[in-house]
């Protein structure tokens, strides 16, 4: 038993046992599992933080970036709505109150809008708050009324400041302060209207509309209502007004309105105001911060100044309102068309030329503006008419320079690419203005030619004397007045005495249709026509009926002196040029043209038979050398005549290096008068071979040579009468050995007396400050040519070539080559 019960505990025991080592098997794997539960969940919070950082830095990137961008296109689209706004309201009409200035309305722009205050943005610089009037709209405003006045005075200072003086009308209905309000605004003309005068103000402005009148500008109407007046207002006037509101916009009618409703119209801007910020109906939920009122003293020295200006008038258009858009942009088949000014009305006016408007005429005194009237004339026509389209012949007889600014100088390489040749300072050389005449005369048929203008200031100048360069200057003025037109070639004549010149020439008077008549201008217009006399100065009366009375146009002109301004427009003109543009001929009657270089030993022109010597510039208009050839025939010698020893010594030193130019030849230099002496040496000094002689061993013979001998001689009358045979011999029976003297007398007396009167050896003279009476041994004509004599100017004779003289401009030679 006992061991029965003691096997039965050992087997409990037993089972016990197991049971336990199972249970707690069971409890180690309950606890593993446990263990990696928790781990699991512990990875998975980590990963979950993690995870959640991420998302939140994330999230804060994305929130910088698109906090970035939107900045970007805020500040972006603010720029944008700041260039479009300070364009929409320039100058006067958007600057601030402390820059603030009245400023010139851009020609052909229609007003912009006014600033009343600034738009906030966040973080951006505020923009303007721009509102409409002019044109656009009429304004209602509501809120304080203080602020209200204030807003209005800016506004109309706005307008009015931005608009040219007088173009703006004011009218200004406040009977509750009797025009106390906006009394500062009196000095322009405004109009006030007191109680009472409400009714006939509607019914007059509606009459205004009604009328179907062209109009000039703008009339602005404030109306400040008070209450009382509101609740008196009749039906009718309420009717009118709602008429204004309607139609006044169209018609430069505008409306400011405070205390006074509006009827429902969509040219009604309505701005309500509180605590200063103003809510527009054309700025939608954007408010405004008002600016504050414009300074007093600012209005008041406006107004001041703004009727001065009404009182002078506007001021006229500038020079480069007168610029097209686009440079060389017209053609001119049809004709030319350039405005010079603007008429009182500022409308700018053109002066046409074409088959209707053949040739113009400018007239007026001394110091009355005809250059400007010129420089505005061609600055105009040149901006608009390419090198292809037009051509420019400049002639000024005045004793100015008008047309240097035109053709390159020593400051400014530039010139105006139409100008082919401009001729100034020709005063005293109307041997210059004949030979541009008759190679326009020349050129009148040739075909593809530019429509050209020959600008002549002071013609009577060419027309003056009765000599043989008046009587044919004349001819060829007619024929290109005459036939001119229809070949496209055109004339502006200008003259301090109008028409007297061509008083005799009723025919070609009558081709200059378009008159130009400057202040005081006397024989331009016709004589009833007494217009010139009445216009201010810088002012000018165009005419394009000959100067018949009813067909005037009063044109203010622009200030076109400032060559400076004028300059810059030409570079720009310059640079467009056509490649290979050649530079215009100019012929300046103060310059002194130089030997070319060509014509010196070292320069070497291609060698002519037979050699011809250079004598001078021949005044025309390629600038051609005057040359004398010097052939082996009788005669073929030159004598130089006059007392201007510099000048004859530049001749025979021209003549001499010329010939040298030419091939071999061999100087014989015979200096017979100190005063030459330096001249002589340095000529002999460039000469490839020269003998030199002096009064201590004169001699003139001429040894056999195989190359043409030139005896080149100073002073030659003072070799005296034991010289004088051997002289005339080499004289008469040199240049058929092609021995020639080349020789300065310093009279024609002694050269007779060298002679023996008899002139026959001398073929050819140049003459310097030598009286045309005492030619007359050695002219063709009897009397001798018609000449005064003037510095550098000489005449020029060659027996087989002229038949009558020549004047030269002998080149200078010595000053330049040492
Ligand atoms: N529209 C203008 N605005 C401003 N100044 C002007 C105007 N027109 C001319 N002037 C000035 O008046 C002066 C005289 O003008 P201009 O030389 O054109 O007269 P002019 O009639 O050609 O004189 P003259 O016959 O003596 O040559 C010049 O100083 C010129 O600058």
């Amino acid at each position: 038993m006992g061991s029965h019960r003691n096997a039965l505990v050992a087997a409990i025991r037993q089972e016990l046992a197991e049971a336990r080592g199972t249970a707690r098997a069971v409890l180690a794997a309950a606890e593993s599992a446990r263990g990696e539960a928790q781990n699991r969940r512990r990875l998975v919070r980590d990963a979950y933080a993690t995870c959640l950082s991420q998302l939140a830095s994330a999230r804060e990137d994305a929130r910088q970036d698109i906090r970035q961008r939107f900045h970007g296109e805020a500040d972006r689209l603010a720029g944008h709505l700041r260039g479009l706004a300070s364009a929409s309201a320039s100058g006067a009409a958007g600057t601030p109150w402390r820059l603030w200035a009245p400023s010139d309305p851009e020609p052909g722009r229609a007003p912009g809008l006014l600033r009343i205050g600034t738009i906030d943005f966040d973080e951006t610089e505020a923009l303007p708050g721009l509102i409409p009037l002019l044109d656009r709209a009429h304004l209602h405003l509501s809120g304080p009324q203080s602020t209200l006045d204030e807003v209005i005075t800016g506004v109309l200072l706005r307008a009015l400041g931005s608009t040219r003086a007088g173009h703006v009308e004011l009218t200004v209905y406040d009977p509750e302060r009797l025009g106390e309000t906006l009394a500062v605004f009196a000095p322009l003309g405004t109009r006030f209207v007191g109680p009472g005068g409400l009714g006939p103000l509607l019914d007059e402005l509606v009459d205004r509309l009604c009328r179907d009148e062209d109009r000039d500008g703008w009339q602005i109407v404030v109306l400040l209502a008070d209450r009382a007046g509101v609740e008196e207002m009749s039906r009718a006037q309420r009717a009118q007004l709602d008429r204004i509101v309607r139609t006044g916009v169209g018609r430069g009618v505008h409306l400011v309105v405070r205390g006074m409703e509006l009827a429902e119209h969509p040219s009604v801007e309505r701005i309500t105001v509180r605590d200063r910020i103003a809510s527009c109906s054309s700025l939608d939920r954007l408010e405004v911060r008002l600016d504050p009122a414009p300074p007093p003293q600012r209005i008041a020295a406006f107004c001041r100044e703004a009727a001065d200006r009404l009182r002078q008038g506007p001021p006229p258009a500038r020079l480069a309102d007168l610029e097209p858009d686009r440079h060389w942009a017209e053609s001119a088949r049809d004709g030319l068309l350039a405005p010079i000014g603007d008429s009182t009305d500022g409308a700018l006016v053109a002066l046409p030329l074409g088959d209707r408007a053949p040739h113009i005429l400018v007239g007026g005194p001394s110091d009355s503006g005809k250059t400007n009237l010129i420089y505005t004339w061609l600055g105009s026509l040149a901006t608009r008419y390419g090198p292809a389209e037009l051509a420019l012949y400049l002639l000024d007889f005045t004793e100015g320079e008008s047309f240097a600014r035109y053709v390159p100088g020593p400051r400014d390489p530039s010139w105006l690419p139409q100008v082919r040749l401009a001729g100034i300072n020709l005063r005293d050389d109307r041997e210059f203005g004949l030979a541009v005449l008759r190679h326009l005369s020349e050129e009148l048929d040739a075909p593809g030619r530019p429509r050209t203008v020959v600008v002549i200031d002071e013609f009577p100048t060419l027309l003056d004397g009765r000599d043989a360069i008046a009587d044919e200057a004349e001819s060829l003025l007619t024929e290109l007045v005459r036939r001119g037109p229809e070949q496209g070639l055109h004339l502006m004549l200008s003259a301090q005495d109008g028409i007297r010149a061509l008083t005799g020439r009723p025919a070609v008077l009558a081709r200059f249709t378009v008159r130009i008549a400057m202040p005081k201008a006397r024989r331009i217009l016709a004589t009833d026509n007494l217009a010139a006399s009445l216009i201010p100065r810088f002012h000018t009366v165009v005419n394009g009926e000959s100067g018949l009375a009813g067909a005037n146009r009063i044109v203010r002109l622009p200030d076109a002196g400032d060559r400076t301004a004028w300059g810059a427009t030409q570079r720009r003109l310059w640079r467009c040029r056509p490649a290979g543009s050649e530079e215009p001929r100019v012929f300046d009657g103060a310059a002194v043209p130089r030997l070319p270089s060509i014509y010196r030993p070292s320069g070497r022109v291609s060698a002519v038979a037979p050699p011809a010597a250079v004598l001078g510039e021949r005044i025309d208009v390629s600038a051609q050398p005057a040359r004398l050839l010097l052939d082996p025939a009788p005669g073929r010698n030159l004598a130089v005549l006059g007392s201007r020893a510099d000048e004859a010594c530049d001749v025979l030193a021209a003549a001499a290096l010329s010939l040298a130019a030419q091939g071999p030849a061999h100087f014989s230099i015979v200096c017979l008068e100190p005063a030459a002496e330096r001249s002589a040496a340095r000529l002999v000094a460039e000469l490839p071979a020269a003998d030199w002689y002096d009064a201590s061993d004169v001699r003139f013979e001429a040894p056999h040579s195989d190359v043409p001998r030139y005896v080149i001689g100073y002073g030659l009358d003072a070799a005296g009468a034991r010289h004088r045979p051997a002289l005339r011999a080499l004289l008469t029976d040199g240049p058929q050995r092609h021995v020639h003297v080349l020789g300065w007398w310093r009279s024609v007396a002694r050269l007779r007396d060298d002679l023996a009167g008899r002139f026959d050896p001398i073929g050819a003279w140049v003459a310097l400050g030598v009286h045309g009476s005492e030619l007359a041994p050695l002219h063709p004509q009897p009397g001798g040519p018609f000449w005064n004599p003037r510095p550098r100017r000489a005449l020029f004779f060659d027996r087989p070539v002229h038949r009558t003289p020549e004047v030269i401009i002998p080149y200078e030679v010595n000053s330049d080559h040492t």
